[in-house]
């Protein structure tokens, strides 16, 4: 934990906690902002700075999907807690009232947990502003509403209503992904920020990495008896957002697909909250007139080589694309339980942390404007699917894995390269712990500006301090091709997080060189 991040609120909180006061309402912080903003990057860095305290989380989704509560990896999160995890399915925080949003939010105060706060992390399509009524009706105190802004694409997302909405009445903006965004978009979006909050606390991040103090109301958290802990009794509560309209469904072996949508004129029994929604989307969005989300899931890995040749072709190539987000299982490595994030301006990462703790399989929720874009990938994604792909699917070429490895083998601001599977090649970049570049920051930063680029496509494998990246050279890769563009992309890398993290420049760039 950061000295700086618990304020002496909180801890005279604690110690009025431990001496058996007791106090009165739950507390409860909002966190609301656009689709991939870093809403869940948030409630992760509060969940890991916690400390003691007790901390209830609600997370309202708008894929029917719980794909939040896999990449919140919920169940180890509260196995690390010593509590449970149950799912909540069905139902909308911001359009029915009387739904699961409000039995979630009433079991939360009911139970033996006696959490000092509560988090809701709204879907982000929805106003913050419908849960409010919620939060009162259950004796739930709002402390603070939190937008979660992204610098970097803030600018081109301003013509969805929505964007502008969940941004009226908030306590606190974080202008998030600093990293991503020039100083002048930074600068134009703080300017935005503040004509459309009336001038809200602006606050820019990277990784929503804040202090607590900032996005928890220690002032406002009562002191809460001491109570014998109730292991039954859910901290995350992964709430799927709204009741979707299924307009296809196949089954492939055991490759299920389902596509829904929330559209206001086929979904009759949508609430008038959620209509308004949808009705404002249709004025301010540019691409027909609601969103739709879809649901990929199977149990048959893909093929990496395909995805990477097809699905990611076709997924850059979709306007109406506004979210993807996932887990993804591989032929090409098995082992891996790949997340994939596609969110902003075409950012795209598939990060492993780890083995599968579980039965592998694929989920990959997609959210966008064009309906028919969806359907489209979806079909392609059930095609890479079906059992018998798996065979033909190892198609890379061990030619020219082995050709890219002698030239990143070559430079000496890499790690010692190796080969996955003949034709996936493990590499980065090395780190410099002791002069504070860690080997994450500069590798995720390489995947992220590489694959911003569209023709490669890395993957990243970590383990402790480990971070490596994956390529997969397959027959249509050309080696020198390949090689210049992550070289480039590893000077500006380099050159940049040099700058950013540490004032004697030059001595950290030589060090990494
Ligand atoms: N480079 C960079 N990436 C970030 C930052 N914050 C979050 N991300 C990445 O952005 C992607 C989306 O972040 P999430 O926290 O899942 O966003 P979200 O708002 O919860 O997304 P939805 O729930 O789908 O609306 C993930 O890949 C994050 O790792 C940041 O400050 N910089």
């Amino acid at each position: 934990m950061y000295g700086n991040e618990m304020s002496i609120a909180y801890e005279n909180r604690v110690f009025n906690r431990r001496s058996g006061l007791s106090g009165g309402r739950m507390g409860c912080t909002l966190v609301t902002g656009f689709l991939g903003s870093g809403k869940t990057t948030l409630l992760k860095h509060i969940l890991n700075h916690r400390a003691d305290l007790r901390v209830a989380v609600l997370v309202n989704e708008f894929a029917d999907s719980d794909v939040d509560s896999l990449l919140l990896n919920s169940t180890n999160l509260n196995a690390s807690f010593n509590l449970s995890t149950v799912s909540l399915t069905h139902g909308c925080g911001c359009c029915d009232v009387r739904g699961p949003f409000r039995e979630s939010l009433q079991r939360v105060v009911d139970s033996k947990h006696n959490f000092d706060c509560l988090l809701v992390e709204t879907s982000g399509l929805a106003e913050p502003d419908k849960f409010i009524a919620d939060l009162e009706a259950v004796g739930i105190h709002l402390d603070m509403t939190i937008a979660v802004v992204d610098a970097e694409s803030l600018q081109k997302i301003l013509s969805i209503d929505i964007v502008k909405l969940q941004l009226q009445h908030v306590d606190l903006v974080l202008l998030n992904k600093c990293d991503l965004a020039t100083l002048g978009q930074i600068s134009d979006a703080e300017d935005i920020i503040e004509e459309l909050t009336g001038g809200a606390k602006i606050v820019r991040s990277q990784f929503c990495k804040v202090p607590l103090d900032l996005v928890l109301d220690f002032g406002k958290i009562e002191a809460q008896p001491e109570v014998k802990e109730d292991v039954s009794v859910p901290a995350i509560l992964s709430h799927e957002a709204l009741p979707k309209m299924t307009f296809q469904v196949a089954n492939i072996g055991n490759t299920y697909v389902g596509v829904s949508s929330y559209d206001q004129a086929d979904d009759q029994s949508a609430v008038a909250s959620k209509k308004r929604v949808s009705n404002e989307m249709q004025r301010g969005s540019s691409h027909g007139e609601s969103f739709s989300s879809s649901t990929f899931e199977s149990e048959t890995p893909l093929s990496l080589a395909v995805f990477q040749s097809t699905i990611l072709m076709s997924i850059r190539s979709m306007h109406g694309l506004l979210r993807a987000k996932g887990i993804l299982w591989f032929v090409e490595d098995r082992d891996s339980r790949f997340v994939f994030q596609w969110s902003g301006v075409k950012r795209v990462e598939a990060v492993s942390g780890g083995p599968w703790e579980s039965a592998p399989k694929s989920c990959l929720v997609l959210i966008g404007t064009d309906k028919s874009e969806l359907e489209s990938i979806h079909l392609q994604l059930s095609k890479l699917a079906e059992p018998h792909k798996e065979i033909a699917s190892c198609i890379g070429s061990k030619e020219s894995a082995q050709n890219f490895s002698m030239k990143v083998a070559a430079d000496g601001r890499f790690k010692d390269p190796c080969l996955k599977q003949e034709s996936l090649v493990v590499f980065g970049l090395k780190g410099s712990p002791s002069r504070g570049i860690k080997e994450s920051q500069l590798n995720g930063a390489l995947m992220r500006v590489v694959n911003g680029k569209g023709s490669i496509f890395l993957t990243a494998v970590t383990s402790g301090l480990d971070y490596d990246l994956q390529i997969l050279l397959d027959e249509d890769s050309d080696p020198d091709e390949t090689w210049n563009e992550i070289r480039t992309a590893a000077g500006a890398v380099i050159s940049k997080i040099c700058k950013n993290f540490c004032p004697c420049r030059s001595d950290l760039t030589a060090h990494v060189h």
